[in-house]
């Protein structure tokens, strides 16, 4: 199966550039108009199975507009498809899913997708300023339409409008291979916002951070949420970088699930029951938090059997699990 933010990211290329799928005036008028009110993501019960194995289930979760919300777990537990599922590349094996008032997949246009990082190289000529222009007008070729006069002009106000926004106007006319960790991070996150998304999908964007460039994307992330009004759902393997902006996780592991703020789900109760053996959270004297015993991953996958209600337990004695591990909530 192959969605159309996965064919865009191939005509996009190695430069691994992220690109919204076009709107079309099929998904247009398919799309339920969505108040105020209305929750921009809402799972009730959502469950994934991957290759024959659930990786998880069980997933409630409301999200209205401007909230903040962390996906956490160990190494394979399926955070990141929980975003392909979102943005309806994988089917939902269970539940129910309703992203801005429609299906996965209807509204991607309102929708802002930064993928796992992947490295630009040091020889590539694109600019920033250019990469950013690609969320904007890349989508059918890879490369920016021609436009003119007005609709040139309001394109180029909305690039250098979101440039400053995420704090890259110092940079963005350097070629991106040129750029910093942290500010090709930026500026694909601009590129990610340029459309104007209700919804912003973020991978793992402050992997191979270092803490000062963590904190500071941290804080812009924040920022476009609760100033911009944007739902931001952000793949995270560290919570505690971002915890004091949360306003919910949605932590996975073993095949199941547990949603709510970080106090109720990050406490020792929630994740001995979600693990199935004894988790401790600790917090230290600065604020951050430990999981203690929190078991490893997997390391090999297998097919698992058919039965819904047996698979949560098949899965956590298939992988061989190893308590002691003491690692960053997360
Ligand atoms: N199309 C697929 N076919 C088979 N297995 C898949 C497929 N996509 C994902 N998986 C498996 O599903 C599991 C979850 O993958 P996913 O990338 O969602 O995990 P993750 O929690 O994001 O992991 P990480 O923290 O390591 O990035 C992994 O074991 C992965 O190998």
């Amino acid at each position: 199966m192959q969605h159309p933010i996965a064919q865009t990211h191939e005509v996009a290329g190695q430069a691994g550039l992220t690109v919204p799928p076009p709107r079309t005036a099929a998904s247009e008028a398919s799309e339920a108009p969505v108040t105020a009110d209305d929750p921009v993501l809402a799972l009730c019960g959502a469950a994934v199975r991957v290759a024959g194995r659930t990786l998880w289930s069980g997933v409630d979760l409301h999200v209205g507009a401007g909230e903040f919300v962390a996906v956490l777990g160990p190494n394979g537990a399926g955070k990141s498809t929980l975003i392909k599922v979102l943005l309806g590349m994988l089917p939902a094996a269970g539940g129910e899913i309703c992203v801005l008032g429609g299906r996965p997949g209807q509204a991607n246009h309102r929708i802002g997708y930064l993928p796992q990082r992947r490295s630009f190289d040091a020889s590539l000529r694109i600019r920033g300023i250019d990469v950013v222009r690609l969320g904007l007008d890349g989508d059918r070729w890879g490369l920016p339409l021609p436009s003119f006069g007005a609709r040139r002009r309001a394109a180029h106000q909305r690039v250098d409008e979101v440039i400053e926004l995420v704090g890259a106007s110092a940079y963005a006319h350097r070629p991106i291979g040129h750029c910093s960790g942290g500010e090709q991070q930026r500026l694909l996150i601009a590129q990610a916002l340029v459309r104007r998304p209700q919804l912003l999908f973020l991978d793992e964007p402050l992997d191979s951070l270092d803490l000062p460039n963590q904190s500071a994307i941290t804080a812009l992330i924040s920022r476009i949420c609760h100033e911009e009004k944007v739902a931001v759902v952000m793949v995270a393997h560290d919570v505690n970088p971002i915890l004091h902006h949360l306003d919910q996780v949605v932590y996975l592991a073993e095949g199941g699930a547990a949603s709510g703020t970080p106090e109720a789900v990050i406490t020792s109760p929630t994740l001995t029951e979600l693990y199935g053996t004894p988790v401790e959270v600790l917090r230290t004297s600065d604020g951050r938090l430990v999981v203690v015993g929190q078991p490893e991953a997997p390391a090999v996958h297998t097919d698992r059997h058919t039965n819904p209600h047996t698979d949560r337990h098949t899965d956590r004695h298939a992988s061989g699990l190893r308590a002691g591990g003491d690692r960053a909530a997360g």
